[in-house]
């Protein structure tokens, strides 16, 4: 409720900008990618293909985009190269559209055929000079790799300008932790400031394909518009998502957060959602805004306070002149190291970061999985406002996940994000008592990332019904006493509001069942298991990964897919992953209750319940709702193939079972 009540939305007129055009920033544009089989070459290369196309007064010369590659796949890397070639094409889109129609679909489809037909193999064998650095390397261990694979230079006299495509693979190596995405960002941060330092830079999912032309003035709007820049220290589009699958099975378009995400944008402003967001270059290196005070550390100038910037951005000469020019708001000033890429590689090294503040105060923040939320925070905590920029039609259009694993993965490492947070000194708490975190901010994102402690409380809830049926006593009211009612408007008051939320959406009711039943799913498996991992990993017992997200291909519009097709991408899919073994016990275990309880009343034995303590219908009825719920787990038990639960998971579960049933028993 404290999310909710004040709701606020931005309207843009980008129409407005017409007359400051020249004044426009320029944008450093990110994508990340961390791997060529989950995310497929062709996905990474539509993203930058859409935000090359963005439409964006002087693009050619404002508009930079920098790829990150954590695979370090040349397959990757080829891709983008023949991306590229693409280039003609674009300037003619501008202009007469519908005649090259047909001449730029088909250069499309060309190149899709080539990204597909693509292997890393002959390329390295057989790919030339330019994959010679990919030959022999691990993913996992090799320098950085830097390639400009467009530069403005190129460009022939009356040629339209392009804009600047960059490849990077920051260098990995054993003895150096990566910090996942939050580590690829930091090393496109730095590569950016040495080559083009814009003021502004956006961030995508390598699957968050730009689906407004006009996205960019919008989002300067936002940025230019407020007397105080304070106001938006970052400028964030509401995730959105193409394709998918009719009424959201897998529930992961996650609707109660629309209301949620315009009501805390009237707080101190909507949450960084890790994709879509474009950022200050000076909000990353750690200002405060200029009406809260000034330069948080580093203000002077001479001596000192070049040995104070090395301490925070580390020793690169280039970097500090160019965060120097950032953080002192001189944005004429050139790019120190506009050709060639050593001083590029020299930023993207592992042990860079050594000994600064990059990870902390500076950059995207490390220690969560979900340093999205992390990151947003730390900004919110310096005392930034942030906007939610919501056009039409929207901004970026993502993928979703499809299918359980995928799904419940993906709920996992949120979870396990979140409470990492809640645990580490970059608390919400710490942030509103010490630095300039709203009190009501702080309760949302509580809000948020306690829930995995909520999983906890909520299996207790749900255990609660089984438990009755079998010991044959009663938590509810019976139905004939008055104390009845209580429960019972609770429960349809708690229902009804979350559906009516969806119909104000114009969501199908489908929709609203699906999306609920996953919230209860994803609770009792993802963030149970996040509960218990996030301690185990401080302990040093158990280690945090950043897992990332299939994407499929087959989600998007135009694969054609037939409605029973689509029905079946639908279905719940299982595979040998822990996740899966709480609901699994908790669909078995209820169950299992049902037929204890309705026995014990068709025998008529439960007279001998504790003087008629013995459960009513308010225990059966949770056991009932509760295996509507899991019902995707009940169809998994006798499903077959990635449709059944595999054995492994169902004995784990029964052994779970067998316990609850021993230990109930015994009092
Ligand atoms: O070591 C890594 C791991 C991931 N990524 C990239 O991070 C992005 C997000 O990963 P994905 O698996 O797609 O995660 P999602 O669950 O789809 O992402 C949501 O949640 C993440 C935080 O958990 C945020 O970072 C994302 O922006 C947000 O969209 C992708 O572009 C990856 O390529 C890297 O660059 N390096
Ligand atoms: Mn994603």
């Amino acid at each position: 409720m404290n999310a909710k009540w004040s709701p606020v939305r931005f309207n843009t007129y980008p129409e407005n900008l017409a007359e400051r055009i020249d004044e426009l920033p320029a944008v450093d544009m990110f994508v990340t990618t961390a791997d060529p089989v989950l995310e497929p070459p062709l996905v990474t290369v539509n993203t930058v293909l859409s935000l090359l196309a963005v439409d964006y007064p002087a693009a050619g010369d404002k508009l930079a985009c920098y790829v990150s590659d954590d695979g370090c796949s040349p397959v990757t890397f080829y891709a983008l190269r023949e991306a590229t070639g693409f280039r003609p094409h674009f300037g003619s889109a501008n202009h007469k559209f519908l005649e090259d129609w047909t001449i730029m679909k088909s250069a499309y489809e060309k190149l899709v055929r080539r990204i597909e037909d693509a292997d890393a193999r002959s390329l390295l064998h057989h790919g030339g000079r330019e994959f010679a650095e990919f030959l022999d390397i691990e993913h996992m261990n090799h320098p950085a790799i830097i390639k400009i694979l467009w530069d403005n230079s190129k460009s022939r006299i009356g040629e339209e300008l392009f804009p600047r495509l960059i490849y990077v693979s920051r260098e990995k190596s054993p003895g150096y932790h990566h910090h996942y995405k939050a580590g690829a960002m930091n090393v496109l941060v730095r590569v950016s400031a040495v080559m083009t330092n814009a003021p502004i830079m956006v961030n995508v999912d390598c699957d968050m394909f730009v689906n407004n032309p006009k996205a960019f003035t919008h989002a300067m709007c936002l940025l230019l518009g407020f007397d105080d820049e304070m106001h938006s220290g970052f400028v964030q589009a509401p995730q959105r998502f193409y394709g998918g699958l009719n009424d959201n099975p897998f529930g992961n378009r996650i609707v109660p957060f629309k209301k949620f995400g315009v009501g805390i944008a009237g707080l101190q402003g909507c949450f960084y959602g890790g994709t879509g967001c474009f950022h200050r270059r000076k909000v990353i290196y750690g200002m405060a805004p200029d009406s809260i005070g000034t330069g948080r550390g580093v203000t002077t100038t001479g001596s000192q306070s070049y040995k104070e910037l090395q301490n925070r951005y580390g020793t690169s000469k280039e970097l500090i002149e160019s965060a120097w020019n950032t953080i002192s708001g001189n944005q004429s000033a050139k790019p120190v190291a506009n050709s060639g890429t050593e001083v590029a590689k020299e930023v993207a090294a592992c042990n860079y970061e050594d000994g600064t503040r990059w990870g902390q105060e500076v950059g995207w923040v490390y220690g969560s999985v979900a340093e999205d939320m992390l990151t947003g925070m730390r900004i919110h905590a310096a005392g930034w406002r942030s906007a939610l920029m919501d056009t039409e039609p929207s901004a970026f259009l993502c993928c979703l996940p499809i299918g359980g694993p995928a799904s419940l993965t993906q709920f996992k490492r949120w979870g396990t994000g979140l409470f990492e947070i809640i645990v580490s000194k970059n608390n919400p708490i710490l942030a509103a008592m010490f630095r300039c975190l709203q009190f009501r901010q702080c309760l949302a994102y509580l809000m948020v990332c306690l829930w995995p402690v909520k999983a906890l409380f909520e299996i207790c809830y749900a255990l609660l019904g089984p438990y009755c049926l079998l010991t044959n006593r009663s938590f509810l009211p019976k139905a004939s006493e008055d104390g009845f009612s209580i429960p019972i408007a609770l429960f349809s008051t708690h229902i009804t509001y979350g559906f009516m939320e969806f119909m104000e959406y114009g969501l199908s009711a489908r929709a609203w069942w699906n999306s609920y039943r996953m919230r209860r799913i994803a609770t009792a498996s993802a963030g149970l298991l996040a509960f218990f991992i996030v301690p185990l990993s401080t302990l040093g017992l158990s280690k945090i990964v950043f897992e990332v997200t299939r994407k499929d291909e087959s989600t998007s519009d135009d694969d054609g897919g037939s409605t029973s097709n689509k029905a079946d991408l639908g279905r719940f899919t299982f595979d040998d992953s822990p996740v899966f073994i709480p609901v699994t016990a908790l669909g078995m275990l209820s169950i299992v209750a049902i037929a204890v309880g309705s026995w014990r009343q068709v025998s008529g034995s439960t007279k001998g319940g504790a003087t008629g303590g013995g459960p009513g219908i308010g225990e059966f009825m949770s056991c009932a709702w509760l295996l509507l719920c899991l019902f995707p787990f009940v169809r998994g038990l006798v499903g077959k193939g990635s449709y059944g639960i595999p054995w492994g998971v169902k004995l784990k579960a029964g052994l779970l079972v067998a316990m609850f049933l021993h230990f109930s028993g015994r009092n």
